[in-house]
């Protein structure tokens, strides 16, 4: 697990570190240019070696991917140019720019700002790169340098990016030189991810101490390239005293997230899941959720569909058990559901609602009985959002009722209905709509997908998930989440129901990631991601 910081609590990081704890400020700064230098002299090193570097487009901006490149970079004088703002991050730079002259790059300085207005530590840097004649230059011409590094603003951006400063990140972006943002990208904030009128688009960031917000999200995500983390030094005790709200997964959680598999066990150690899902001839979204749910390791799954479904449901998924709700609605539109649902509903441990289930009146009122379970983790999906948010609309329920056992999966479009706001509006401040609006879980799906615990919870955590890539645009893949999510769920009861969403999240990136490194992102298909379970969960 990684936390994530957003501005605020990076610079809470800082100032312990250094006011309360007495790490140096120059001391930190000096790993984090240390840092930096690391990272820019390994592509250093293919740039002189006739290897250069593709820019990224945002359909890629997750694999930045070296290449060869023909054009003429190179120049006998200056290779690298660093851009240094007035603050600590262009104090970064200015100490990075002494680091790389001393390993032997020829390297430039061109400052950007008023020198009146320099932090004490920028001041102390250029004092020491003065006196050793590191060369400073008023002009950046372009495609000059090889290396671009940019160290204009870091965390301490703090408004809208105008004059001098807009036109020195346009000429970066112009050039054709290999971009490293110094921290973060110029541009981009650090907490939302939004740009700030404009924004150097890198083609990798350096990072130190932990992942910013800004930069996994988007638009801020475009703009950050490969992301480079860097423990410069800062203490736990300083980083565990902010205690920062957002995490991610990383591989070897893997490997602690799930109980055990023990010797003495059975399937009734692993959890019961009941999907309720699929209508007449819709059978294919209540296959893959209830095949996922198996895959991730749960020990029973129970489905309950349309009639016309369960035939096709026994064969294909034999290891289900597989019921149908229709019978319950022999009474007509007033009925209330009866046995199977009701027995099938005291038998699980997690339920799954909506995937491919209609909107019929059936579906509705299957919804509104199982708005009302209290004592079990319920994954609300696909149809079951668009009924919930029907019921928001008519004010026959709130999204702040729901408890905080639910977890509810809606992508933007989902998540505007349930809101009431604008697919932009949610866009702009994901972690916001994933945590404030309710009490229950949400896990906000889009490329990077954030899961956060209700608005109640003490110390409630944000989840951004980071797995995963653009395979995963393909029908079904929603579907095989929630089930993901409620396997998972169902094996430890005990799991918070927002860590489970997450964790679920997290496998079902892998998938993807699993699946690509063999096979084309073009061609995978809902029960790929099913298949590739078998390949990413613990052994
Ligand atoms: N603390 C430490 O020792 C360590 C810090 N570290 C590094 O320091 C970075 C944070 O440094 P920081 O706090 O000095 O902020 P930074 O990002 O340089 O920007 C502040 C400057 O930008 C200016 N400014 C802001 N917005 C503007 C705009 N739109 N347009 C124009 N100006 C604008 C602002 O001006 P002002 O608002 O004061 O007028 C001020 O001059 C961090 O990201 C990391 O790289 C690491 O070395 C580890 C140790
Ligand atoms: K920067």
């Amino acid at each position: 697990m990684r936390y994530i910081t957003d501005a605020k609590e990076a610079k809470q990081i800082d100032n312990i570190s250094i006011n309360e704890i007495g790490i140096p400020s120059l001391v930190l700064m000096e790993r984090a240019a240390l840092g930096v230098v690391e990272e820019i002299e390994k592509v250093y090193g293919e740039l002189s070696a006739n290897a250069c570097v593709k820019r990224k487009t945002e359909d890629n901006f997750l694999n930045s991917q070296r290449c060869k490149k023909s054009a003429e970079l190179k120049n006998v004088n200056s290779k690298i140019l660093v851009v240094a703002g007035m603050g600590n991050n262009g104090a970064d730079g200015v100490a990075a720019a002494r680091m790389l002259e001393h390993d032997g790059i020829k390297t430039a300085i061109k400052l950007v700002g008023n020198i009146e207005h320099a932090s004490e530590e920028m001041k102390k840097q250029l004092e020491i790169a003065k006196n050793l004649g590191i060369s400073f230059v008023t002009d950046m011409k372009k495609n000059e340098y090889d290396i671009i590094v940019d160290a204009i603003f870091g965390i301490g951006l703090s408004r809208e990016i105008t004059g001098e400063y807009r036109e020195i990140i346009e000429k970066i972006n112009g050039s054709n030189s290999y971009i490293v943002s110094v921290d973060i990208s110029s541009g981009v904030d650090a907490t939302g991810g939004k740009i700030l009128g404009t924004a150097v688009k890198a083609d990798m960031t350096v990072t130190f101490g932990n992942l910013k917000r800004g930069m996994l999200l988007f638009p801020g995500a475009v703009y950050s390239g490969e992301i480079k983390v860097k423990d410069i030094g800062f203490p736990d005790k300083a980083v565990e005293s902010v205690s920062p709200k957002a995490y991610t997964f990383e591989k070897n959680d893997l490997y602690c997230m799930l109980p055990q598999r023990k010797m003495r066990t059975n399937k009734g150690s692993y959890g019961k899941v009941l999907v309720i899902a699929g209508c007449e001839a819709m059978c294919g979204a209540c296959y893959f959720s209830a095949a996922a749910a198996y895959r991730a390791g749960c020990g029973l799954v129970r489905v309950l569909t349309a009639k016309e479904n369960m035939q096709i449901l026994k064969t294909k998924l034999p290891e289900a058990i597989v019921g149908s709700y229709d019978e319950e609605f022999e009474d007509g539109i007033d009925f209330t559901p009866k046995k199977e649902v009701e027995e099938a509903i005291g038998w699980a441990d997690v339920i799954v609602i909506g995937p491919g289930l209609g909107k019929s009146i059936k579906a509705k009122l299957l919804v509104k009985r199982i708005l009302k379970v209290k004592d079990k983790t319920v994954v609300i999906d696909a149809d079951g959002l668009n009924i919930l948010a029907e019921f928001i609309e008519n004010k026959e329920h709130d999204l702040g009722n729901l408890g905080t056992n639910f977890i509810l999966t809606p992508h933007l479009k989902e998540m505007s209905r349930l809101a009431g706001k604008t697919t932009d509006e949610i866009k702009n401040d994901m972690p916001y709509y994933a945590t404030a609006q309710a009490e229950c879980n949400i896990v906000l799906k889009d490329a990077r997908t954030v899961v956060g615990e209700g608005r109640n919870i003490p110390d409630g955590k944000i989840y951004i998930n980071t797995s995963g890539n653009n395979a995963l645009a393909t029908g079904g893949s929603g579907d095989v989440l929630s089930g993901i999510i409620a396997g998972i769920a169902a094996q430890d009861i005990k799991m918070k129901p927002a860590l489970a969403a997450a964790f679920g999240v997290y496998v079902h990136g892998l998938t993807a990631e699993k699946y690509t490194e063999t096979k084309s992102r073009y061609s995978m298909t809902a029960s790929d991601i099913i298949d590739m379970l078998q390949d990413v969960m613990p052994r």
